[in-house]
């Protein structure tokens, strides 16, 4: 089967000649450290050969817990924030019906989101909308803390055992979360709740492959194997014997890192599929929070085209030229839909007829590129031969695979995220959490100043 392939020269013909070739001891040291478990983070690195140990034992496993959610439930509300939610829905939303919510054919349960946000608008609407389905929740946190996923989790679980009873709760809520520590764990042992690990040595921007992801994915009727199955494939084309031009993840980060040597300090993913706005976000959190620290780092940014070409299309055509843009190009589409002819052609558009539409898409996509690379925008494309479970596996791994290499090029801990702590710590000052009388009282004096 063909691999995703990543395409750089039009990206290269912005550096020096040997500049992508000089990073090949720089990448091999990084793809050695990682291997061995010298780089900084090193208790982090569980994702690395995480596709080839999952066994088919632990997919059925998953399978079956999915299975009692689908037979039970009209609609499965996953909670969670950051990596704790983000690789789910890029797969479910990339794998599924545009219209799902709209189809209400009823193969498959709604899967809804909640846990991302601490909007009470979005929690009321939510909840109202559950109130007369047969509903259940899949609780998904790292740490078993983070207060948005804690909150929403509260009320879920409240309305389902009011709405469903007790007894009914229990089958069709799961938690997803650590092994020992962390209220989502203490909860799910005192509930029963079937539960899952996400392993210690797994970052939560790096678990899209745990149960994090997978069991998010498998209810919403997706095939998990073959997820599984793209990202092992990924795993072997990008190991660390594979020469360093035939590596697309140690190509890519080379790239990318040459390109902020020369002040390309933003990186723009660019997608021409709706059903990919979420990768950009699965991608944003992977690159922005393992890459952002120490006063460095690409900033990750991304657009939905052509959409975006009507919004954002003019400040990358024309504005500060610090970026670069890599496109995702998906080259078979799963449907096929063909431009009409017509009679009186008021629109002009008969030149068209008898076209594809996705024929349209792909000369937008090239002209766009060719239109960047003239307006000094340097452009990488990584190309997907259709969209499916098997070569989203291969993205999320190619993805995962040059960020670690990556940051390990830019010198930072690919793997922690300390500065995601302030924000939390002003929160909890503000709103006088036990334990933070200290903080409070230091930020309401800053605040009365
Ligand atoms: O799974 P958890 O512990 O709820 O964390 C969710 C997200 O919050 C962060 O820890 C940042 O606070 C992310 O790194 C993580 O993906």
């Amino acid at each position: 089967m063909k691999n995703i392939q990543l395409d750089i020269t039009k990206a290269t013909q912005f550096l020096q000649a040997d500049a992508i070739a000089a990073y090949e001891p720089k990448v091999k040291a990084a793809q050695e450290a990682l291997e061995n478990g010298t780089c900084p983070g090193n208790d982090f690195l569980g994702w690395l050969h995480l596709p080839s140990s999952i066994t088919p034992d632990f997919i059925g496993e998953l399978n079956a817990t999915a299975q009692v959610l689908r037979e039970n439930c009209e609609v499965v509300v996953v909670a969670g924030i950051g990596g704790s939610y983000l690789g789910a829905r890029t797969v479910i939303e990339a794998l599924s019906n545009s219209f799902q919510w709209l189809l209400n054919d009823k193969k498959n349960p709604v899967i809804l989101f909640a846990g991302n946000n601490i909007g009470e608008d979005y929690l009321a609407e939510m909840c109202a909308y559950l109130a007369d389905k047969k509903f259940g929740v899949i609780n998904i946190s790292k740490s078993g803390t983070t207060t948005e996923t804690a909150l929403a989790f509260r009320l879920l679980k409240k309305q389902c055992e009011d709405q469903r009873g007790k007894d009914m709760a229990r089958k069709v809520i799961v938690a997803v979360t650590d092994a020992q520590k962390g209220a989502a764990r203490t909860t799910a042992d005192k509930e029963g709740y079937k539960s899952f690990i996400i392993p210690d040595n797994v970052g939560g921007r790096f678990s899209v492959l745990t149960p994090v992801g997978l069991l998010p994915i498998a209810v919403a009727g997706f095939d998990i194997a073959q997820l599984v199955a793209g990202a092992a494939d990924m795993e072997k084309a990008t190991a660390v014997d594979v020469p360093f031009m035939e590596n697309p993840s140690a190509v890519y980060a080379a790239c990318r890192n040459a390109l902020y040597a020369e002040g390309k300090k933003i990186e723009i993913l660019v997608n021409y599929q709706p059903k990919l706005h979420y990768l950009n976000e699965w991608w944003k959190q992977l690159y922005g929070e393992s890459e952002g620290k120490d006063q460095k780092g690409i900033f990750p940014a991304a657009v939905d085209f052509t959409t975006d070409l009507h919004s954002m299309g003019q400040w990358i055509q024309d504005g500060e030229r610090t970026i670069f843009e890599t496109v995702i190009s998906i080259e078979q589409p799963n449907h096929k839909v063909l431009f009409p002819s017509d009679d009186e052609n008021l629109d002009g558009l008969n030149f068209l007829a008898g076209k594809r539409v996705d024929e349209v898409n792909k000369m937008a996509e090239l002209g766009t590129q060719l239109a960047h690379v003239d307006g000094g925008v340097p452009n990488m494309r990584l190309s997907v031969p259709v969209l499916n479970e098997y070569y989203l596996g291969q993205i999320i791994y190619f993805f995962e695979k040059a960020c670690s290499i990556s940051g390990n090029l830019l010198g930072v801990n690919t793997f922690n995220q300390p500065g995601v702590e302030a924000y939390k710590k002003n929160m909890f000052a503000l709103l006088n959490k036990p334990g933070y009388e200290k903080e409070s009282e230091a930020i309401r004096a800053r605040l009365n100043k």
